[in-house]
This record gives C-alpha cells, structure tokens and sequence, in this order.
C-alpha cells in the first residue's frame, strides 16, 4: 500500500486561520446545504447545524417542502429554501450566490432528484461538497464530474466508494483505484472509515482522531456541514479536508470519556465541536 502522511494537530494547527476580531457575518462566508427527503429531513439538520457551529457567518439550507417547518423550529439561525415539491427536491433554485454547497446528505434517488443534481452541477460554480446520495446518483453517472468544480470533495463511506470506483480484492488496490479515480476526475476524495485517509491525486492522509464512537447514524451527514463551512470560510479545499475530518473526529476523542460509545450520537459530534475547537488552544 502507498505510504501516507499523518493528519496530526501539528499540522491542523499550520492551516487554522482563527476568526478576525473584526469578523462579521458577512465576512464569514454564506454556505447552502442541499438535503433531505420525507423521512430524511434529520440529514439536512444534522448537516445545517454542524455547518454553522464550524463557524460560517450564514447558512441556508435547501429542502423539499415537508423539511420547511421541521428546519425553522429546529435551527432557527439557518435560513430555508424550498423546493416545490413536497417530498424530494427537484429544481434546485437557490436566493443567493453561495461561496460553498454541501449536496446529497438524504436527497434519495428518484429520478427528480436525479435531475435536479444534474441541473445543478451544470451551473454550479461554487465550492464543492458531494456526499451520500449525490455519490449515489453520480456513481451511475460518472461523466458529471466533469462538470464540478476543480478540488470538489466528494465523502464516500466504503459502500459508496464501492458503487463510485467498483470492487477491490485488497487495501492495496482500493487505494490505487482511489488514487486514479481522484486524478482522472481532479477530486478529492476523503474515504471515510476507521481511519479517514484522504487521497488527493497521488497524496495519500490518514486522520489521527475519532473513535467506534463515530459508528452511528448521520455521522457522515455532520462531516459534510463540517466540510462545507469550512470551504464557506475560505479554507481551500486540500485544507478544508484535512481539518475537517480532524475535527469530527477530535469531537469523538474530547467526548468520549463523558458519553461512552453507546450514548455518542451525530448530535454529541455538533455538541463537542465547541470543544474540538479550543482543544487547538491557539
Ligand atoms: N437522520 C437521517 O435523516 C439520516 C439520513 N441518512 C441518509 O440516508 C441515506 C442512506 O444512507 P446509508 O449510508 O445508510 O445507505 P447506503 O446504502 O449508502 O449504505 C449502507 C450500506 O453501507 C455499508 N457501510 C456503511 N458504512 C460502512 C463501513 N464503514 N464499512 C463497511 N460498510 C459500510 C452498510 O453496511 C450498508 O450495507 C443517505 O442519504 C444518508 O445521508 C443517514 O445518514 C442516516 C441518518
Ligand atoms: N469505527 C469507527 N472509527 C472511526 N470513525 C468511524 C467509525 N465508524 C464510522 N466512523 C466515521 O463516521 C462517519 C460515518 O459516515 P456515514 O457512513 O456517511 O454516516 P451517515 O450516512 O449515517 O451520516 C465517517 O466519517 C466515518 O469515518
Ligand atoms: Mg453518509
């Protein structure tokens, strides 16, 4: 297997950028979470408010008509766009230009969504965040990420780097087929798992924190609010990466002792961001 470089909190500290004194909303970049489907309005939460507590000024969340009333009770710091469908997006139409979208966390695939994805990565130009079932979609449409943005992340957990780059016999061979499919397409791919290796081209990372804490529902939705925010405020996506699994998975390690494995939820990871934050004491 290629040998890869550690993620450790020297080098997470080498890239934080600390927040202005004179900072202001405006100034903290305006991210837009595209999420969620009937049943599946939990994503969109879980995404919206890791997004905002990683410290982006704004964040609107885009969801099918049924999320609208479930998102304003439940973070009501984030802003709502709706689709005019009830039940899955179809027509992305966003209010404003973002500086970062996260895409796919709980959008399903019917064929509306199918569209809608399409649609949306032909115009657009922002930064770049791909997750569960816009993976989902994409692996059946592989010539759309010709389309993304140059550095897009994309976030597959193993099953969906299985329906992007096919099956492997060995680790080996996962990250060689990773490693080309992240040239061929000039992305980044960050493999989630125990641990995350990002693969940049041919760079190959692997995270230093998190735990089995991690092993549960919507963990991934909050890494792509994470990422997302991240890009938002600037942060270059070879950057972002690499900071945000680091801090998802710090948010595991500081809470660990309190919660236990069992009790850890995605809500405990939105929880100990705070945490994860000042645990970098700089
Ligand atoms: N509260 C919510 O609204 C939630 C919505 N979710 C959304 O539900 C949709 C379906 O997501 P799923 O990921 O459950 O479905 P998938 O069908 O993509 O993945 C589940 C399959 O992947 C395998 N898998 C996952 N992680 C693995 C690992 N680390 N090692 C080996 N195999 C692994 C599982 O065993 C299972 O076979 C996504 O859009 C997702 O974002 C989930 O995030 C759960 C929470
Ligand atoms: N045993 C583990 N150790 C460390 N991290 C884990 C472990 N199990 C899961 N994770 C992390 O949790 C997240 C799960 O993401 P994902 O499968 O997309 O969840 P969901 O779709 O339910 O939100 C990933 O970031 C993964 O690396
Ligand atoms: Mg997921």
């Amino acid at each position: 297997m290629k040998s890869s470089y550690l993620i450790t909190k020297e080098e997470i500290l080498k890239l934080y950028k600390p927040i202005d004194s004179k900072a202001h909303k405006g100034t903290q970049g305006h991210a837009v979470i595209i999420a969620g489907s009937y049943g599946k309005i939990g994503a969109a939460v879980l995404a919206s408010k890791s997004c905002l507590k990683t410290g982006c000024g704004l964040v609107t969340t885009f969801v099918p008509k049924c999320g609208y009333q479930i998102l304003q009770i439940s973070i009501p710091e984030v802003m709502v766009a709706t689709d005019e469908n009830v039940n899955f997006i179809t027509n992305i139409h966003l209010p404003l230009i973002p500086q970062a979208v996260g895409i796919g966390p709980g959008i399903g695939k019917e064929l509306g969504a199918q569209k809608a994805l399409f649609e949306f990565l032909r115009v657009n130009k922002a930064p770049l965040v791909l997750d569960a079932d816009a993976l989902n979609i994409i692996s059946e449409n592989l010539s759309w990420l010709e389309l993304v943005p140059e550095d897009t992340i994309l976030t597959p957990h193993p099953k969906e780097l299985e329906r992007l780059i096919g099956k492997w016999n060995s680790e080996a061979e996962k990250f060689q087929k990773t490693i080309a499919f992240s040239e061929k397409y000039k992305v980044i791919v960050v493999m989630k798992g125990a641990p995350t290796y990002i693969i940049n081209r041919t760079s190959v990372y692997e995270n230093t924190t998190g735990n089995a804490a991690l092993a549960t529902a919507g963990s991934g939705d909050t890494l792509t609010g994470i990422l997302t925010s991240l890009l938002a405020q600037g942060y270059e996506p070879k950057y972002a990466s690499k900071f945000g699994v680091y801090l998802h998975g710090l948010t595991a390690d500081l809470a660990l002792p309190k919660t236990g494995y069992e009790s850890f939820t995605a809500s405990t990871i939105i929880k100990y961001l705070g945490k994860a934050f000042l645990s970098l004491d700089v």
